[in-house]
């Protein structure tokens, strides 16, 4: 799903400008300081209302503006275009519209331009906590499972209706009763999605892997959030007690994580920077090869920021390879211009942007 038309105003250093990018590869380039990270970031706003950067909408709006807008045009794969306008102001939060409707969720806006976002953050998919890795594995879920959503807001409601009441102290177990139903139930729904997601994931990253870098014992595993011998109603009365005195629940899908080992250890702890930027570009590409082969035959748009960093040549080449069969759009940054140009195909559609103390200049 390609973005066909980008109109950017008030984001940080960037000055008003409309990009008609390639279908494919998009290179920005600048100096340190000069905008491509803002650049990526509006295309960020555009599909997921947030930025990267940033919990809060304040930093994103350039300073002396009262607000931000990034619009965009977006050809889905039935050839239909939708256009999404994303505005954040000062006062209000944000508002958005797609096709001319308001709308309110984000997950319709997430629907409409799937994003994959490579940056030096997404480092923490490895090294973070296990919610970094729990969003990477629900946005995949969320978008190949349309069931998900629903069943998912459904469980954060249970657990938020028990919690409170484990909150209020010496309460009667029987009072949990029906919002414990309702998790158990939400959580198994969960958990199904969840596990079928990964079965699906699982062969196409270790093969993207493989293409990208050497690493024979890495490993991929799931954890479901509780005791895989028990089921959850049995882990909740056994962890009533401890729960009350917490006052939150323990066991549950909040707690499943993806666990990448390599060997014994946590990958995290015995590989190297470029080899851990691998292994995250390789899941996020799994994804975005995964959604491109269901039933709908959804793109996701590719931003990666600072491509060439931590990475030397030869993974360097073999990961804009990757990045090019997968035949998405993508949007990569870069210090040096020259050393992004030559990474793919002669016959491939590329765009070059040069961005200079926040103007962008379309320059091939
Ligand atoms: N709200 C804002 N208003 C105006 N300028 C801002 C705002 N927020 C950040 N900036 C400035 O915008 C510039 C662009 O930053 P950005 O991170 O996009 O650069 P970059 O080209 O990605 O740099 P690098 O190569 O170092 O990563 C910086 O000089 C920064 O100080």
């Amino acid at each position: 799903m390609p973005l066909k038309r980008l109109t950017v105003t008030g984001v940080r250093n960037l000055q008003p400008v409309t990009l008609h990018p390639s279908p494919r590869i998009n290179i920005i380039h600048g100096a340190n300081g000069s905008g491509k990270s803002s650049l990526l970031e509006a295309i960020h706003l555009l599909g997921l209302a947030r930025s990267f950067r940033s919990t809060r909408l304040q930093p994103v709006i350039q300073r002396g503006l009262d607000a931000c807008t990034v619009f965009g045009e977006v050809i889905q794969p039935s050839g239909v275009v939708n256009s999404i306008g994303i505005t954040r102001s000062k006062q209000a939060d944000y508002q958005i519209r797609i096709d001319g409707q308001t709308v309110r969720s984000i997950a319709e806006l997430a629907e409409t331009l799937p994003l994959q976002l490579i940056n030096p953050d997404s480092f923490r998919l490895l090294e973070g906590a296990p919610k970094q890795r729990r969003q990477y594995l629900d946005w995949g879920v969320f978008h190949v499972e349309h069931q998900f959503l629903p069943v998912w807001q459904r469980l954060q409601k249970g657990l938020k209706q028990r919690n409170s009441l484990l909150r209020r102290g010496r309460i009667q177990r029987s009072l949990l009763a029906p919002w414990e139903s309702e998790v158990v139930n939400a959580a198994e729904k969960v958990d199904e999605y969840r596990r079928a997601y990964l079965q699906q994931l699982k062969p196409v990253f270790e093969d993207i892997l493989s293409r990208l870098v050497e690493l024979d014992d890495l490993t991929l595993s799931y954890y479901r959030g509780w005791d895989k011998e028990k089921p959850l109603n049995q882990v909740l009365d056994e962890q009533f007690e401890r729960d009350s005195v917490l006052g939150y629940t323990q066991a549950g899908p909040q707690r499943a994580d993806l666990r990448l080992r390599s060997g014994t250890m946590n990958a995290v702890d015995v590989l190297s920077r470029g080899q851990q930027k691998l292994v995250v570009c390789a899941l996020k590409i799994a994804q975005g090869s995964l959604l491109k082969r269901q039933g709908v035959q959804q793109d996701c748009v590719f931003l990666v920021d600072d491509l060439p960093s931590e990475l030397d040549e030869s993974h360097r080449r073999a990961l804009c390879t990757l990045l090019e069969d997968l035949e998405c759009q993508i949007f990569v940054s870069s210090v040096e211009a020259e050393q992004m140009r030559d990474c793919w195909k002669n016959d491939t559609p590329l765009s070059m942007f040069h961005v200079e103390h926040g103007r962008i200049v379309q320059t091939d």
